[in-house]
C-alpha cells in the first residue's frame, strides 16, 4: 500500500471514495462508518464485534501493523469482544486518503 500525503479529501474524492465506505440508512456489511467530530475534526467511526477477546486483538494487530505501514493510527477503544474505531488526520485537522485506504483495509480485515 502506498503513503498517501497528509491533504485533505477534495470535494471529487469525497464522492468517489469516501462516500462508499459510510453508512446509508439501513446498515450493510461493507457499508457502516460513520461521519463523527473529534476534538473538533472530521472524523469517520465504526464498530467492530468478535466472537472474543482473542478475536478482536488479533484483528487490532493485524490494523496496528498496517497502520505503522502507512504511518497513520487510529484512535481506538477496546472491551472484551468490542472495537470502537476512529479516524482522523491530525495533520490536517479533519479527513484525507489515509483515513480511507485504512478504513478500507479494515474492513477487509475484519473479515
Ligand atoms: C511524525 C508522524 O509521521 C506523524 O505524527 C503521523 C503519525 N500518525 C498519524 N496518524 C494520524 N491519524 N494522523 C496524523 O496526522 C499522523 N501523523
Amino acid at each position: 500500500m502506498t503513503k498517501y500525503p497528509y491533504v485533505k479529501l477534495t470535494e471529487e474524492e469525497r464522492k468517489t471514495q469516501l462516500e462508499p465506505l459510510l453508512v446509508e440508512g439501513e446498515e450493510t456489511d461493507s457499508a457502516k462508518w460513520k461521519i463523527v467530530e473529534l476534538n473538533g475534526n472530521e472524523a469517520i467511526k465504526r464498530t467492530f464485534k468478535f466472537k472474543d477477546f482473542k478475536e478482536a486483538f488479533s484483528f487490532m494487530t493485524r490494523v496496528a501493523l498496517q497502520a505503522e505501514k502507512m504511518d497513520h493510527h487510529p484512535d481506538w477503544f477496546n472491551v472484551y469482544n468490542k472495537v470502537d474505531i476512529t479516524l482522523t488526520t491530525h495533520a490536517v485537522k479533519g479527513l484525507s486518503m489515509n483515513d480511507v485506504k485504512l478504513a478500507e483495509y479494515i474492513n477487509k480485515s475484519a473479515n
